[in-house]
């Protein structure tokens, strides 16, 4: 059924709280729903699904319990439990006002490492109850996120399921917060020039959170006479009665201290597990130098970073929360240990898996920051220091790196069922999840690794989307970039991007302004377009100012094998400049526009896209024959399907003849392509829309190539499934030009520039 309301309200635009309530509401409730998997379409697949088909994988699992696995959905399946005894720092609120917290999990779960999720909020207060109900659990789900349960409760609760359960049990807020802590403090530690081994820790918290990450960074070296620490009732001391328990009481001190004023002097480390606001500035003071504070509570921070940095302009502020610098908040941690155990099957989340997860995070911070972290960071790219102790939550490396450790370690100490056969395979797998373009790109960037000797020139060498893609260009070995742009603008972006590669040592970078093959440029220039109305003087202006042209001259001349532009400025003008200088491949007609669209349905070719406004039958032909040989360098087979409102001779029109005449020429200019038309788009997708207009049509299954009548239909067409399916658009890529070129659109993202590039490097190596 449909919940959808249909009477939305407008979006309020101020208040937070406002804003909050209106997301969970519109335009349906929460924040979750379930899909299948599988068709469910006719009787066939329903016999299949269910009765009687269903009971062959039935027997199967009770023949053998592990190919549960391999047929169902528990291996990817994770519970997010709680019985809102501890939520966020909202305290006992119950479960079922924790649902929308727990349904939140699920989401990160999802979107961070594509674990699917179903939220438990179960009525069960005593740990007996927990155990059981939990346990109990244990057949559905590959593994068991605690959430949000109060302490000491928690700890029995998780110790009790450990030992009884056979799958990962995680209570989220004590290890998923003490491996993000942990990273922070050794970054934030090595910042400061300190060492765990003598530095003075307070905690405000005594709870879940707190004590967990004490533990750890007792085990990563921190002294426990070092660590001070506070609930409700102030310093846990020795001789202390009033709420007490012998998890805390491990940190006990003796002293006759009391409450963290006192405790808090020469303090390194202030860690804030607790309540809103608990830290006043005027504590601040008695820090030592470089303090790390360490405001944790959610929603509302021990302290607000404001308050900290006006009292203390020397501390490392980190808080929970997504809209202040450094973000400590366990969503760094728990999607990406998850993703590790369960595809390596462990049995449990052990020490060593969680200290793989510590040292991946703490390096990760030390890298330079990718693009869409750079995002995550409102456009700055941070680097390494008190701004930026951990990476961003939206970071993609993130899953790269923690969970092929955690599987690493999850084998080393040997709780993993199904250790990974191949970890080069695994992080194809994982970079796919990551760049949906990785499985379709695969084979041009495994081809421009064998041509890394390749030179691609990038007129807008300036940008920051070219800087970072020159970098990878660089790292994955894929060709060599030269970058045209002013010397001090390049040098000072690559610094404000932390970026490592530099002009003249790791690329070529070519000066407008001043680069001696100037006049031979000028030179070879004019004797091009002298004769279309450019006069010597314009042509020296435009060969000092215009940087496609002197990245089109450049390859002209070979002093570069193919060029990347159009990030910046207009798409005509750089498909003028290109046509004057690199022109067309001798018999082409027409210069034409492909794209190619990833999403999670597959990948599909659209053209012409971008170029010609309303191409002849022979220049479709031509298009089609041009888009089929590029296409054939991703590995694919081309099927192409002629596009048109009218089905297999439905219609008379103009257009409709248009692509009957080109299906005509095809055939005959390339008897060997999978082709046919006219054809309305479902008949191009759906091979049995298809058979039921046009029985013996010669394309088979779906399309994957879409051949258009007209600019307009193909640009909106693109335009429309490109948003609507979430899709990774690579292109345009420019068909017909006599040596590699390629116009990009300013939309463009750094990874799309790279993965231009790399498709650059590759027509350069192998040209048709
Ligand atoms: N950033 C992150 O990733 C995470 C943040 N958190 C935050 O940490 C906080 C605690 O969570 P959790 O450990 O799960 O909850 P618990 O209920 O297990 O622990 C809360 C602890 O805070 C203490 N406390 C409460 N109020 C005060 C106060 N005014 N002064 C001093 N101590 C106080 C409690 O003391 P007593 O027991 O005596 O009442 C208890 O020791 C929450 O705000 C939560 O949002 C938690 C997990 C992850
Ligand atoms: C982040 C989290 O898990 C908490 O605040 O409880
Ligand atoms: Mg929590």
């Amino acid at each position: 059924m449909d919940t959808t309301d249909k009477n939305k309200p407008a979006a309020p635009t101020a208040d937070l709280d406002e804003q909050a309530l209106f997301y969970h509401r519109y335009p349906r409730p929460g924040k979750l729903e379930i899909q299948a998997t599988k068709p469910l379409g006719n009787q066939r697949d329903l016999a299949l699904a269910y009765s009687p088909g269903v009971a062959a994988p039935c027997l199967a699992i009770r023949d053998e319990p592990e190919t549960a696995a391999d047929y169902t959905a528990r291996g990817n399946l994770v519970a997010v439990i709680s019985n809102g005894t501890a939520v966020l720092g909202l305290g006992n609120i119950g479960p079922l006002a924790s649902k929308p917290v727990m349904e939140g999990k699920a989401v990160l779960f999802k979107k961070f490492a594509g674990i699917d999720v179903f939220d438990i909020e179960i009525d069960a207060m005593t740990v007996d109850s927990m155990v059981s109900t939990v346990s109990a659990l244990e057949p559905t789900f590959g593994g068991i996120n605690l959430e949000d349960i109060k302490a000491p409760e928690c700890f029995e609760v998780e110790q009790q399921l450990r030992a009884k359960m056979n799958i990962p049990v995680f209570h989220d807020d004590q290890h998923g917060t003490a491996i993000i802590v942990a990273a922070a403090i050794l970054n934030g530690l090595e910042l400061a020039g300190k060492k765990i081994e003598d530095v003075k820790i307070v905690a405000s918290g005594a709870g879940a959170a707190a004590l967990a990450c004490l533990n750890l960074l007792v085990i990563l070296g921190a002294r426990r006479e070092n660590i001070w620490v506070h609930d409700i009732e102030g310093l846990v001391y020795v001789g202390r009665e009033m709420l007490m328990d012998q998890w805390k009481s491990v940190y006990a001190q003796v002293s006759d201290k009391r409450t963290l004023a006192e405790s808090i002097e020469g303090a390194d480390v202030f860690l804030g597990l607790s309540a809103a606001g608990v830290l006043k500035p005027e504590l601040l003071v008695q820090m030592a130098e470089k303090p790390l504070i360490m405001a944790l509570a959610n929603p509302t921070p021990e302290i607000m970073p404001e308050l900290a940095r006006a009292a203390r302009p020397d501390a490392m502020i980190c808080t929970g929360r997504s809209d202040f610098p450094n973000q400590v908040n366990n969503v760094l941690c728990f999607p990406y240990i998850f993703r590790g155990a369960l595809d390596c099957g462990a049995t449990t989340i052990n020490e060593e898996m969680k200290m793989a997860a510590v040292r991946a995070i703490a390096a990760l911070a030390r890298e330079e920051v990718s693009e869409v972290a750079a995002r995550a960071y409102s456009g700055e790219s941070p680097t390494f220091g008190p701004n930026y102790l951990i990476p961003s939550p939206f970071d993609p490396r993130l899953i790269l790196r923690i969970a092929p450790a955690v599987a690493k370690a999850a084998e080393e100490s040997g709780v993993a069922r199904r250790p990974i056969a191949d970890y080069d395979t695994y992080l194809d797998q994982l970079n796919r999840f990551v760049f949906r373009s990785g499985f379709v790109m695969k084979p041009i960037f495994a081809a421009a690794k064998k041509a890394s000797d390749k030179r691609v020139i990038f007129a807008e060498g300036e940008d920051e989307r070219v800087l970072r893609a020159a970098q990878v260009l660089l790292e994955e070995g894929s060709g060599k970039p030269i970058l045209i742009g002013r010397p001090h603008i390049i040098e000072s972006r690559l610094q404000r991007f932390g970026l490592r590669i530099r002009p003249g040592v790791d690329f070529e970078l070519v000066n407008p302004e001043d680069d001696p093959r100037y006049r031979d440029y000028v030179e070879d220039y004019f004797a091009l377009v002298g004769r279309v109305g450019i006069n010597p003087e314009a042509a020296r202006t435009i060969v000092r100012t215009n940087n496609t042209v002197i990245g089109a001259l450049a390859v002209r001349r070979g002093d570069a094998d193919a060029l990347i532009c159009g990030v910046e400025g207009r798409f005509d003008r750089h498909l003028r400049d290109v046509g004057q200088i690199i022109g067309k491949k001798p018999g082409v007609r027409a210069f034409s526009g492909l794209s190619l669209l990833i999403s999670q349905r597959g990948a599909i070719f659209f053209t012409d896209t971008f170029v010609t406004y309303n191409p002849s039958a022979a220049e479709i032909a031509e298009m089609t024959i041009l888009a089929a040989q590029e296409i054939r360098r991703f590995g694919i087979t081309p099927r192409a399907a002629l596009v048109s409102h009218s089905n297999f001779g439905s219609r008379d029109s103009d257009s409709a003849r248009k692509m009957r005449e080109a299906l005509q020429l095809i055939r005959a200019q390339a008897p060997e392509l999978e082709v046919d038309g006219e054809m309305q788009g479902g008949s191009a997708l759906s091979e049995a829309l298809r058979k039921r207009a046009m029985p013996d049509s010669t394309l088979t299954g779906e399309a994957n190539l879409l051949v258009f009548p007209n600019l307009d239909a193909a640009n909106i067409s693109l335009g429309i499934v490109r948003t609507m399916m979430d899709a990774l658009h690579v292109g345009p890529i420019l068909l017909g030009a006599a040596l590699p070129a390629h116009v990009l659109s300013t939309s463009v993202t750094s990874r799309g520039v790279v993965n231009m590039a790399a498709l650059a490097v590759v027509e350069a190596a192998q040209p048709d």
